[in-house]
């Protein structure tokens, strides 16, 4: 039997083109799986279309909008999941779920080999391949833009010369990757770290500076899973993406900053992720109220170390999995409902209420006559900086 090559296809021209180069390398056959994780665009049969007629033998398309929002984008919200506390990990979750796709289209199709676009100096081709190798090690890698060295120029040229039904013309300025989690604008001018970002280059939220009316929302989690907006039940995709248009036209979630990637770079990044930025700001909040301070504390280390797992590909890791139960065990109580204010860019929490809550009036009132016995505070303090009261009389006594 002939190779078998599974590619995955975004549907622009470095895939689509990679789709007849790919056939040629290995004198095989090609299957295109394009994913859709909530990216927006052009619909799927038209994409399932093209990869047809640039001579796939097989084109699949899966619509894994909800899988995501469950399955990844709850789970980040749950870690409080923000790279170098900023980034949301937009790109960074949708690749593992893209290649638990290309795995199962491997076994449906009888793929030997797995085959995507990245190029050699970013985390993409990392949590692609190290996701494979978990997963699938069986399947072979190939990626043609960073084995072969496409560039653009050679791209088009080849489109042309195959007579590819592609749109040659059509180029953003920027590397753009977007999902339901947020949006993640690269190079052009924004390389230059010292130019600020356009307008041109915003496309989830509008100008925070405008000025408008604020919006109100409220949030309801049962067990750390966003349940409703405003009392009306929705699934996790349908909270996720009625929260990136409400605070997304309120301008939430811009981030513009220079991230360390895991090949060694530095990189300019604008990253727009409304609902990711409002939907964390409420879940840490209802953390807040919920969860025992010293869980709390310790769980602050956990997230920062998931978000790295992920940031880094390590999706399908153990010590990724064994961070999941823990936090999954966190989220027991974190159920009631937050109340925010969309506003010029921001996110603002201005209430909280819940069954489980931990937060006693009775014990923080400063009022009289309450539940919290002010003379136990002293023996308290008393005892709680022993230690420090003996070091520093010792540095005394010997004048150090
Ligand atoms: N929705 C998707 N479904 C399947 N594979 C995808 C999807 N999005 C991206 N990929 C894969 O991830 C690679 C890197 O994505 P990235 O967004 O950096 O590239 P791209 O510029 O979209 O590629 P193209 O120019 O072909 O559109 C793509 O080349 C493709 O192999
Ligand atoms: N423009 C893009 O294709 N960005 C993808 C990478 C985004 C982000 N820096 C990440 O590594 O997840
Ligand atoms: N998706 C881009 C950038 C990245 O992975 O960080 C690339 O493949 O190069």
């Amino acid at each position: 039997m002939s190779e078998r090559v599974v590619l995955a296809y975004s549907g622009g021209l470095d895939t689509s083109v990679a789709i007849p180069y790919l056939a040629e390398q290995t004198g095989g056959e090609v299957i295109a799986v394009a994913v859709d994780v909530g990216q927006g665009g052009e619909d799927l049969d038209t994409i399932r279309k093209r990869a047809l007629a640039c001579g796939a033998a097989e084109a699949v398309v899966v619509d894994a909008r909800e899988e995501f929002a469950a399955d990844f984008c709850v789970p980040a919200m749950q870690a409080n999941a923000l790279y170098m506390d900023r980034y949301p990990l937009v790109s960074a979750l949708s690749r593992p779920l893209i290649v638990k796709h290309l795995v199962a289209a491997a076994k449906e199709f009888g793929g030997t080999t797995v085959s995507h676009g990245c190029t050699g100096k970013g985390n993409d081709q990392v949590r692609f391949e190290a996701g494979l190798s978990a997963l699938a090690p069986e399947l072979k890698v190939i990626a043609p833009a960073r084995d072969f060295a496409w560039t653009r120029d050679k791209a088009i040229a080849f489109a042309e010369d195959k007579g590819l039904p592609i749109d040659v013309s059509a180029k953003s300025p920027y590397s753009i990757d977007q999902n339901l989690w947020g949006r993640a604008v690269e190079t052009g001018f924004l390389e230059d770290i010292w130019n600020g970002p356009i307008e041109d280059v915003y496309e989830y939220t509008a100008d925070p500076a405008e000025p408008r009316e604020a919006d109100e929302v409220v949030i309801t989690f049962a067990a750390g899973v966003p349940v409703a907006l405003d009392g009306r039940p929705l699934t996790p995709y349908q909270v996720v993406a009625e929260l990136n248009r409400r605070a997304g036209a309120q301008g939430v979630g811009r981030i513009d900053m220079v991230e360390d990637r895991l090949v060694g770079i530095k990189s300019r990044e604008v990253y727009e992720a409304p609902a990711a930025i409002a939907l964390m700001a409420a879940h840490m909040e209802l953390e807040n109220v919920t969860v025992e301070r010293d869980l709390a504390r310790f769980k602050r280390s956990v997230d920062q170390r998931w978000g790295e797992l992920v940031y880094d590909g390590l999706w399908f890791s153990p010590l990724k999995e064994s961070l999941d139960a823990f936090i999954a065990d966190a989220q027991r109580h974190v159920s009631g409902e937050v109340r925010m204010t969309l506003h010029g860019g921001r996110a603002v929490v201005t209430g909280r209420r819940s069954a489980a809550s931990l937060y006693s009036y009775d014990l923080a009132t400063y009022d009289t006559g309450d539940a919290f016995d002010q003379s136990l505070a002293k023996g308290f303090v008393e005892l709680w900086s022993l230690p420090s009261k003996i070091a520093a009389k010792r540095d005394r006594d010997l004048d150090v």
